[in-house]
């Protein structure tokens, strides 16, 4: 259950967009080498502020908040936060194989998939969906909280990184409940459509090429229930999305969506600071 959380050191926030890792990057994590600066603040805009260069927390400057403390996760706060995830034992070993992997920044953290599960708990999910499984990190820790009747569409176009992936659902003896989909994962999903199974999932999770969750979202919108739910990560994109002096084309695509996303009144959502940002999307 224990967490090498001293392998999870990361840099949270930096202080300028030219600090920021290069367009492109995909990681849920900057290296703590890269740490720029954790107190919070963007030199020379936003509205907040923090009150101390090192606080684990930043205070809302717009007196409408009424001077808002929110918390701003340190390196050091972070590590306790890790300290306090419940890791099966079986996603501790996938992350520690995928760690030495190319692409192993993409993994989600374990305090998200542990927010994963428990919303899949929480909404009793039978049926889910994931877009993205890389190894198999976030869709392992989704079957594993699965009850025996459930079943998890896990869509990825790399053979290499879903060869891990499957090994660890075996090993963790959840095969029987993944049902593995390797290709474009909108191809995937205009099947399941095509199928007849419009409505009938639970719950998705989309964690894959950035500029498609437009399209991924409308046809997981419609392969939910009304009252199932689409988290989509990387919704705050290293904190880029923020930033009005960085516009290349990912940063755009996502901060587009998420703006789109809060106007659309087929789902209520809430978005969760957590990694790299998620939007949490129920049906209405
Ligand atoms: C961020 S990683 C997923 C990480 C995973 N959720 C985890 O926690 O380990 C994104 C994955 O999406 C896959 N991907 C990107 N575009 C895709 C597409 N069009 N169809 C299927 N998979 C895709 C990539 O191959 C990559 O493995």
């Amino acid at each position: 259950m224990k967490i090498a959380s001293s392998m999870f050191r990361c840099a949270y926030v930096v202080a300028s967009h030219s600090a920021l890792p290069p367009v492109g990057a995909v990681g849920k994590f900057l290296p703590f080498s890269k740490l720029i600066a954790a107190n919070g603040s963007v030199p020379g805009r936003g509205r907040c502020c923090c009150s101390r260069s090192s606080s684990p927390y930043v205070v809302l400057e717009d007196r409408s908040y009424g001077n808002k403390q929110v918390i701003s996760i340190t390196p050091q706060l972070y590590d306790y936060i890790l300290s306090n995830v419940r890791e099966p034992e079986i996603l501790r070993q996938l992350r520690e194989e995928t760690a030495s992997m190319h692409g192993s920044q993409m993994q989600v953290s374990p305090d998200q998939a542990q927010l994963l599960a428990m919303l899949v708990q929480i909404l009793g999910a039978e049926r889910c969906i994931e877009v993205g499984v890389y190894t198999g990190y976030s869709s392992l820790a989704v079957a594993l909280v699965l009850p025996d009747s459930g079943c998890l569409v896990a869509c990825e176009r790399d053979a290499k990184s879903l060869e891990v992936a499957k090994k660890y659902y075996e090993l963790a003896g959840v095969s029987d409940k993944v049902s593995v989909r390797h290709g474009l994962a909108s191809d995937t999903l205009h099947s399941l459509i095509l199928n007849g199974e419009t409505c009938s999932y639970d719950f998705a999770f989309v964690d894959a090429e950035k500029r498609m969750n437009e399209e991924y979202f409308e046809l997981l919108l419609q392969l939910v229930r009304v009252g199932g739910v689409i988290v989509i990560d990387n919704v705050l994109w290293h904190g880029k999305v923020a930033d009005p002096m960085v516009n290349d084309l990912k940063t755009i695509s996502i901060r587009n969506f998420n703006r789109r996303l809060k106007e659309d009144d087929r789902i209520s959502t809430s978005m969760v600071p957590i990694g790299d940002g998620i939007l949490i999307c129920r049906k209405r």
